[in-house]
């Protein structure tokens, strides 16, 4: 689980930090830059692929760790095409969601780095980035009402009837797969009649929500994603830090191509079906 300790002695083997890059490709420095920044085509400048769109976690996590004056950035569908943008050199960075403090690993990082889909031998793990997730249900508010604050859930706790009829109007929820399992005590409370579709990221969540304009449709679906995402896709912010637990971290990885093939030869590929615990120390082999 991830939860940044004030010092590295006290973390998890498997969740210690890994900022040296022995091969940078300048100074990789942290930037406190904030989103909005637009995507960039100078092809004089680095490229650092994310799982996108823009406004996604893993975009965060990108612009902390790359100044924006030095690199470019891409967004990707797909956290696989995060790992193919490396192995192939059209990006020099990449950066993916790898695990989090509530609930874990991120499946399809894991199995990648883990060799289940064997087709990025050369993609090496050269550092992390550790980002705040504080998730919002996000959509289209009715007139008036504000957004529900984590108080008012709070003093939900305290309604004997234990629930509250805010979100009766939501029949669909698109998320990232991973957010599910960090607001399950808002989404049982709040929106367990509605039914849950997965999609790559929170932020392709909130865009996907966000171009529905069929009247009758626009209420009923709703998004959970980073605030930064509402504002980018012109969403309201229904409801404020849904997650269970406050100081819910994900812990991002970035991506290199290996020096040589020998690098990844030894490595041998995994078997489908290895449990998660030996899939990440499988992957720790990939660490530089
Ligand atoms: O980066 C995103 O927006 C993602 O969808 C990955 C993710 C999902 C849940 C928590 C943090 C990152």
């Amino acid at each position: 689980m991830v939860q940044k300790p004030p010092s590295s002695s006290q973390q998890h083997p498997l969740l210690q930090r890994h900022n040296s890059d022995p091969n940078p490709i300048s100074d990789i420095s942290m930037s406190n830059s904030t989103l909005p920044v637009r995507e960039r085509n100078n092809m004089s400048q680095p490229t650092v692929a994310y799982l996108g769109p823009r406004a996604s976690y893993t975009h965060q996590a990108a612009l902390q760790k790359f100044p924006t004056d030095e690199y470019a950035f891409q967004p990707q569908t797909e956290i696989r095409d995060v790992f193919e943008a490396v192995q192939s050199g059209k990006a020099q960075r990449g950066v993916v969601p790898f695990e989090n403090s509530t609930n874990g690993l991120v499946a399809m990082t894991g199995d990648l780095l883990a060799g289940r889909y064997w087709y990025h031998p050369l993609v090496r793990v050269c550092g992390d980035e550790y980002v705040s997730v504080r998730h919002c249900l996000v959509g289209r508010a009715m007139p008036g009402v504000p957004p529900m604050t984590r108080k008012d859930y709070a003093e939900g706790d305290q309604d004997p009837a234990g629930h509250r009829t805010e979100f009766l109007h939501v029949h669909e929820l698109y998320s990232h797969p991973q957010a599910w399992g960090q607001c399950e005590k808002f989404l049982g409370k709040h929106l367990s009649h509605a039914s849950r579709c997965n999609e790559s990221s929170t932020a392709a969540s909130a865009y996907l929500v966000s171009l529905e304009d069929t009247p009758g449709r626009t209420l009923t679906m709703a998004a959970i994603a980073n605030p930064k995402a509402a504002e980018e896709f012109g969403l309201d912010v229904l409801a404020e830090d849904i997650n269970d637990v406050m100081g819910n971290q994900t812990r991002f990885l970035v991506l290199r191509k290996g020096e040589t093939k020998e690098e990844a030869d030894d490595l041998e590929p995994t078997t489908r079906f290895q449990v998660s615990i030996e899939m990440q120390e499988r992957a720790q082999d990939r660490f530089l």
